[in-house]
C-alpha cells in the first residue's frame, strides 16, 4: 500500500514528510515543514482521496498525529487535497429543522466545554467573535474592545436605553455597553457554563443593576417592543436557514419602532450554499458546530427586509476574522499543556484543527462575516437615524 501511496504523492511539491509508524518514511521535498505520523497503516488507503474532513477525522481519532506549525499543517493538508482531488465543489450541506432541544444540545456541546479552556486563548473579556482591527498589528484584546465599541457606536446607544443582546456569550458586550454607554442590557444565552461565568464577571464589575443575563432561547423572549436596540453577535449561525425568517421576525417584534438592530455573523461564500474548502465544512458540522448553518449575505438581507427591518449598512470583516482566529489559534498552541489538563484529548485535537482551519478558511475566502445594521421604521416610514455615518467615526 505504501508503494502505491508514494507513487500517488510523488508529483506533489509539498513540504511534507509522511512517516508510517514502525515502517517507511517519505519526504516530498528536502527539509519538510510538516510531518504526518501515520499510526494506522489502513489510513494510507483513505489518503489516496484526502478531503480535509477525512484528514481531520484521522487526526481526531488518533489514526494520525501531526508535527509542525499548525498553520503549516492546514495549508499542506489543503494543498495535498487539491493536488490529488482538484477543487471540490460539494453540494450544499443538508438543512435541518431546528427546534429548541436540538439547538440547546448543540450549544451545550460547544460552549459548555470548559470556561477555563476558553479563557486560555480568548482575550481577557472572553469575546468569542470576530475582532475589529483598526491596524492589523493590534493586539487581540485591543481588537475586541474596538469591536465592542464599534457595535455600540453603530447602534447609537444613548444613556437609559434598553439593549437586548441575543447570544450574549460571556457578557463582554453587555458589560461594555452598560459601563461606557450607560444602557440597561438584557442578554440571553443557551450555555449554562457561559451564563455562570458571565454573571460572576458582571457582579465583580458591579454592573448587576444594569446587566441582566439569563438562560433563554431567542424563541422564548416574552412580550413585544421591549427594547430600544438589539444586537446579535456570532449567534445567527446557529439559527438555521429554515428558521431565519422566524428569527428576524422575533428581532423585529422585540425592538421598538424607530429602533436599530445589528446582526453580526458569518455568511456563506455562495448564494446557492455549495461548499468550498475541500470538505472542511463537514468536519465543522460533525465535530465543532453541530447543525450550524451559514446563510449567504443576500439571504440574510432578504429575510430582514421581508420581516420589516430596513437595512442601513453592511460591513464585511472577513480578514478581521482571519486575524482574530490566528490570535486564538496561536494562543492555544502556546498553551497546549494547560489545555490538555482542561479538556479531553479528542476535544483538544478538534479545537486545534478548527481554530487554525477557520483562520485559513477566512483568509482563503471560503466564508465571510458581515455586520448588518437595520432599523425598524415607524408606521409612517420615518426614523431618526443620523443622516450620515460621521458620528460613528468621530
Ligand atoms: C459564538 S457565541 C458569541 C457570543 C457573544 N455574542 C460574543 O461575541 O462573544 C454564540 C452565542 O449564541 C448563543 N445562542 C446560540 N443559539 C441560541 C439560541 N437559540 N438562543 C439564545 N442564544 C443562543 C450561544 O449560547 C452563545 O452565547
Amino acid at each position: 500500500m505504501f508503494a502505491q501511496f508514494s507513487e500517488t504523492l510523488a508529483g506533489l511539491q509539498l513540504p511534507l514528510r509522511v512517516v508510517v509508524k514502525g515502517g517507511p518514511t517519505l519526504d516530498l521535498t528536502e527539509d519538510p515543514r510538516v510531518t504526518l505520523l501515520i499510526n494506522d497503516p489502513n489510513l494510507l488507503g483513505d489518503m489516496q482521496a484526502p478531503t480535509l474532513d477525512k484528514l481531520g477525522d484521522a487526526y481526531v481519532s488518533q489514526r494520525m498525529d501531526i508535527q509542525g506549525d499548525i498553520m503549516d499543517v492546514i495549508e499542506v493538508a489543503d494543498r495535498l487535497s487539491k493536488g490529488l482531488l482538484g477543487e471540490l465543489a460539494s453540494p450544499p450541506v443538508e438543512r435541518t429543522e431546528h427546534d429548541r432541544q436540538m439547538d440547546a444540545e448543540a450549544i451545550s456541546y460547544h460552549y459548555d466545554l470548559s470556561n477555563d479552556f476558553y479563557a486560555l486563548w480568548l482575550d481577557p473579556q472572553m469575546v468569542y467573535s470576530c475582532g475589529y482591527f483598526r491596524n492589523p498589528e493590534d493586539s487581540l484584546a485591543t481588537a475586541q474592545t474596538q469591536k465592542l465599541d464599534h457595535l455600540c457606536r453603530k447602534l447609537r446607544l444613548k444613556p437609559g436605553e434598553r439593549l437586548l443582546d441575543v447570544g450574549c456569550g460571556w457578557g463582554g458586550l453587555a458589560r461594555h455597553a452598560a459601563r461606557f454607554y450607560d444602557v440597561e442590557v438584557h442578554g440571553i444565552t443557551l450555555s449554562k457554563a457561559q451564563l455562570e461565568l458571565a454573571n460572576r464577571r458582571t457582579a465583580e464589575a458591579g454592573l448587576e443593576d444594569r446587566v441582566r443575563l439569563e438562560l433563554l432561547d431567542y424563541r422564548d423572549l416574552p412580550g413585544r417592543e421591549n427594547f430600544d436596540k438589539i444586537v446579535s453577535v456570532g449567534m445567527f449561525e446557529h439559527v438555521g436557514h429554515r428558521n431565519l425568517d422566524r428569527y428576524f421576525a422575533i428581532l423585529h417584534e422585540q425592538v421598538k419602532p424607530g429602533g436599530l438592530v445589528m446582526n453580526h455573523g458569518i455568511t456563506a461564500k455562495h448564494v446557492d450554499g455549495r461548499q468550498v474548502g475541500q470538505g472542511a465544512g463537514k468536519f465543522i458540522g460533525r465535530y465543532v458546530f453541530p447543525h450550524g448553518e451559514l446563510p449567504h449575505l443576500s439571504m440574510a438581507i432578504a429575510s430582514m427586509s421581508e420581516q420589516g427591518l430596513e437595512v442601513l449598512d453592511v460591513e464585511g470583516l472577513r480578514l478581521h476574522y482571519a486575524r482574530t482566529l490566528e490570535h486564538w489559534s496561536r494562543n492555544l498552541e502556546q498553551r497546549l499543556e494547560e489545555a490538555a489538563e482542561l479538556v479531553s484529548d479528542k476535544a483538544l485535537r478538534i479545537w486545534r484543527i478548527y481554530l487554525a482551519g477557520c483562520a485559513y478558511g477566512f483568509r482563503r475566502n471560503w466564508m465571510n462575516i458581515h455586520q448588518i445594521l437595520a432599523v425598524k421604521p415607524h408606521a409612517d416610514g420615518s426614523h431618526h437615524v443620523p443622516w450620515t455615518r460621521d458620528d460613528i467615526y468621530r
